[in-house]
């Protein structure tokens, strides 16, 4: 079986962080496993408290990890302080990591913060010159690119720049702005399109969590970089498309919509009836 390591934070309520993480990859056919940043006490509805771990702890799971079981791939999501980036980078340089996701995460569906501004300095010089493929949004395409992007455009030349600069493939996704469903991938000098269908679904907590791991798994499992960019986004659409309605912001998504997942028992007008 191939393998995946998520190096994320622990979202409280599973619907995004390394909880997505772990149901993404494990739902795409490989083993996961995870080193963690941060715990984050968080909702549907916003983030309440971070508690990061220290980059020596960091460390001691990545070197328990590399040393045992070696992860085909590498997902790298929510990192908020610039020496836990750090540790990571030097580690991935270490073991001679392959096929390196960066999702550059910055500010969660729900508004909260969840880099510092000094850390984002650090992920440009030390982390993305790591990665296979980065996967911003449009926000972070803009914190990374400099540019505006307003347009299909902005979105290819903002890959572009990015991709130049860092030496990696892009895929500028372009949910909840401005397609919801049309990411633009660049690599080598190229860019192509990655056309999704709209799923009219509020509940997207944990979208790009869930991209990055299904993309991470796809490469881990031997698929080229086009071919797991399509296999996640058929992957996130299954997810979308099964309209999980939990929680009182923007919940997530069923990330295992392929499992039976009902209720067994019967009713008794409003009451719930056990087997
Ligand atoms: N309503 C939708 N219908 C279909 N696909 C969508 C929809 N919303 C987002 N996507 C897809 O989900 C993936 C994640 O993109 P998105 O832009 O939501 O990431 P993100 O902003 O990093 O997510 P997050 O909510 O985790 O911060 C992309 O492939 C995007 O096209
Ligand atoms: C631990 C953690 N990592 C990442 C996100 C971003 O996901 P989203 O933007 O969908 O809230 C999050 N909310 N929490």
């Amino acid at each position: 079986m191939r393998t995946a390591l998520t190096i994320a934070g622990s979202d409280s309520s599973g619907g995004a962080g390394i909880q997505a993480d772990i149901k993404t990859m494990t739902a795409n056919g490989v083993y996961a496993m995870s080193a963690i940043t941060a715990l984050t006490a968080q909702n549907t509805t916003g983030v309440t408290g971070i508690m990061e771990v220290t980059p020596q702890f960091l460390e001691e799971q990545l070197d328990d990890i590399f040393t045992d079981i070696r992860p085909d791939a590498v997902k790298i999501g929510m990192v908020s302080a610039g020496p836990l980036i750090k540790v990571i980078a030097a580690v991935l340089k270490k073991y001679e990591a392959k096929h390196v996701v960066v999702d550059p995460v910055m500010v969660a569906t729900s508004g909260s913060r969840l880099i510092s501004d000094d850390a984002i300095e650090v992920l440009k010089t030390s982390l993305l010159p790591l990665a296979e493929v980065l996967t911003p949004n449009i926000p972070e395409a803009e914190v990374l690119s400099g540019m505006r992007v307003r347009t299909e455009e902005d979105m290819a030349s903002a890959a572009e720049y990015i991709g130049r600069t860092y030496h990696c493939a892009v895929l500028c996704k372009g949910g909840h702005q401005l397609n919801d469903a049309n990411d633009l991938l660049y690599r080598d000098g190229e860019c192509l399109w990655f056309r999704g269908r709209h799923i009219d679904n509020p509940n997207t907590h944990g979208t790009g969590c869930t991209l990055s791991s299904a993309i991470a798994s796809n490469l881990a499992k031997g698929y080229c970089m086009e071919a797991a960019v399509e296999r996640a986004k058929a992957y996130i659409s299954g997810a979308l498309s099964a309209m999980l309605d939990l929680g009182k912001g923007s919940g997530p998504m069923n990330h295992a919509f392929d499992l039976e997942s009902e209720f067994i028992g019967t009713r008794d007008g409003d009451k719930e009836v056990w087997l």
